[in-house]
């Protein structure tokens, strides 16, 4: 498969009359006849418990069922796998595998974190009986009979474009009990025919998802997966729960002093005053030739507290020249302090330097198949150390639904970045707690960056970025580069967002780790770093 978003029509592989996504309960088989791709759907129409209708389709019958073929083949694939390598897939869930923002204290991720078939499929009843009865419909209408290769427990129509099952108990209609389907003989001769029809109509629908973020491309030079079609590509964080945002017009702006264009546009970094950098890091340098200096490191050995409001701040951003990209001061890369913006309130004006990450992406990127770790990504340019790339998008949701969805769900993938940054501070909703931050859950909606792997030496590190310094609760997480990255070089950070560790230390701790048995069904870590900590989550 090569790399392009461009898509071919779907279109063009449909026939005139298709099975509805929604009538379909499962996918069950596949198998080749004369040539053609066909399907095994479990119908959803079911009267009696042991006669659910399913019937076998061509795929392009099932152009609106791609996402069920998906799983079907990714079900297939799963076992196949598990058979050749005999190992047992666990499904034990228990451990959180919630993310947490950046920089926060020592990180710790939290302990949340068919066998009796009654009909081969070729038997040739099943087509004769099909096609001699069920003319007439129950309205007395006239159908057409799908001219189907098999059926069970019923009969199709075709109407309106639709192809729809009729259940039927009668016995001229050939009958199983479809809770037993898919025979052993139907898994054992789909063991051998090819999927590659249904998994290039999976591709171009991809493809046509991928035009929602422009620049974006798809690769796969490793198999004829596409990333899973349950998931929608947004540009912008998604409120869900009930959770609300403050409009943006009642955000505080950056000040009377602070003016469009200033000190030849480099913005609210010229006054040193812009109330938006209020909460930023201090700015040790210029502190130092102040008065309150002597206060400030008595703050910072003894604790305590220090005002920091008027004391000058590190501003966030390096301007680039000649074409370069604006660049992260090396402060914030390596504190990961939380970085704050000005935002449309302000009188700066958008040439500001302080606006990088609300104006969004500006490189390419690539979404790849890798060998071990699924989906990957990476930029399809150079990157600069320091660069901004993109920001994690998905539904924002609370905390309480995020830990029903990470208990339901099978996937032993983790999605969810707990929005903590802030806890133990206050903001104007009070006290913020880890139970009450929000969380953002980038698997069924998201953005490229959710295909960022993790690894134990990673070349990208997130941030916290916010525009309304007084909502604590809501803000963004940005991907900066942490060193140059050439192009077409995997794209990752670490999950747990640990500190660097001397590598006799790291290789000490991963061989411990290999040994205890309590990790047994914690997911092993491919990184393939000389640092790797062994497995993913904590
Ligand atoms: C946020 S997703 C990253 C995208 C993912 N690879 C995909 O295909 O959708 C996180 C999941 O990717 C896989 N993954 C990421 N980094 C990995 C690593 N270093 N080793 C093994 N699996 C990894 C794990 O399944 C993990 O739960």
């Amino acid at each position: 498969m090569s790399t392009t978003s461009n898509a071919s029509l779907i279109t063009r592989a449909r026939a005139t009359h298709g099975v509805k996504e929604r009538d379909v309960s499962k996918v069950l088989c596949h198998r080749l006849r004369a040539g053609v791709e066909e399907y095994l759907i479990k119908w959803r129409i079911r009267t009696t418990s042991e006669h659910a209708m399913a019937s076998w389709h061509a795929v392009d019958q099932l152009t609106d069922c791609l996402k069920q073929i998906q799983l079907y083949i990714e079900e297939s694939n799963e076992k196949n796998l598990a058979l050749k390598s005999s190992l047992l897939i666990s499904n034990d869930h228990h451990a959180s595998r919630k993310r947490k923002s950046p920089g926060g204290d020592p990180v710790t991720i939290q302990s949340r974190d068919a066998a009796n078939g009654l009909l081969t499929p070729h038997d040739p009843r099943q087509l004769s009986r099909a096609s001699s009865v069920g003319s007439i419909s129950s309205s007395g209408s006239k159908k057409q009979i799908v001219n189907s290769p098999s059926v069970y427990n019923g009969f199709l129509v075709r109407k309106a474009g639709r192809i729809k099952g009729q259940q039927s108990s009668d016995p001229i209609y050939p009958q199983i009990n479809a809770d037993t389907l898919p025979t052993p003989e139907m898994v054992n001769a789909a063991k051998n025919c090819p999927m590659t029809e249904a998994e290039r109509l999976i591709r171009e629908l991809f493809y046509l998802t991928l035009n929602a973020v422009p620049n974006v491309h798809l690769e796969n030079k490793v198999d004829g997966s596409t990333p899973s079609l349950n998931f929608t590509f947004t540009n912008k964080l998604v409120y869900q729960n009930g959770i609300y945002q403050a409009p943006v017009d009642t955000y505080e702006g950056c000040g009377p002093k602070c003016k469009p264009n200033m000190g030849q546009n480099c913005g609210c970094e010229y006054t040193k005053v812009c109330q938006c950098l209020e909460f930023a890091a201090v700015d040790e340098q210029q502190l130092k030739k102040m008065p309150e200096w002597d206060d400030y490191v008595k703050f910072k050995e003894e604790g305590g507290s220090f005002d920091t409001s008027g004391a000058p701040k590190r501003f966030p951003y390096l301007r680039g020249h000649s074409g370069r990209p604006s660049i992260l001061q090396s402060h914030y890369l390596e504190s990961r302090e939380p970085i704050y913006e000005c935002n449309p309130n302000c009188n700066c004006g958008p040439m500001c330097k302080t606006r990088l990450v609300q104006k969004g992406r500006k490189v390419g990127l690539t979404i790849f198949k890798t060998r071990d770790r699924g989906w990957g990504l990476y930029c399809n340019e150079d990157l600069i150390e320091g660069e901004f790339i993109d920001t994690y998008l998905g539904e924002v949701i609370t905390n309480e639904e995020a830990d029903l969805r990470e208990a339901q769900s099978k996937d032993k993938s983790s999605y969810l970045y707990a929005l903590d940054k802030f806890v133990g501070d206050e903001d104007v909703g009070g006290l913020i707690t880890q139970d009450d931050c929000y969380v953002v859950d980038g698997q069924h909606m998201g953005g490229p960056t959710r295909f960022i792997n993790h690894s134990c030496e990673p070349n990208c590190r997130q941030y916290s970025v916010c525009y309304n310094k007084h909502d604590l609760r809501l803000y963004h997480l940005a991907f900066f580069a942490y060193e140059d990255i050439p192009q077409g070089t995997e794209l990752t950070f670490d999950y747990a967002d640990k500190d660097e560790e001397e590598e006799a230390e790291a290789i000490r701790r991963r061989q411990a780790a290999a040994l205890d048995p309590e990790n047994k069904d914690r997911l092993p870590c491919n990184c393939g770093a000389t640092k790797c900590r062994g497995f993913l989550w904590d």
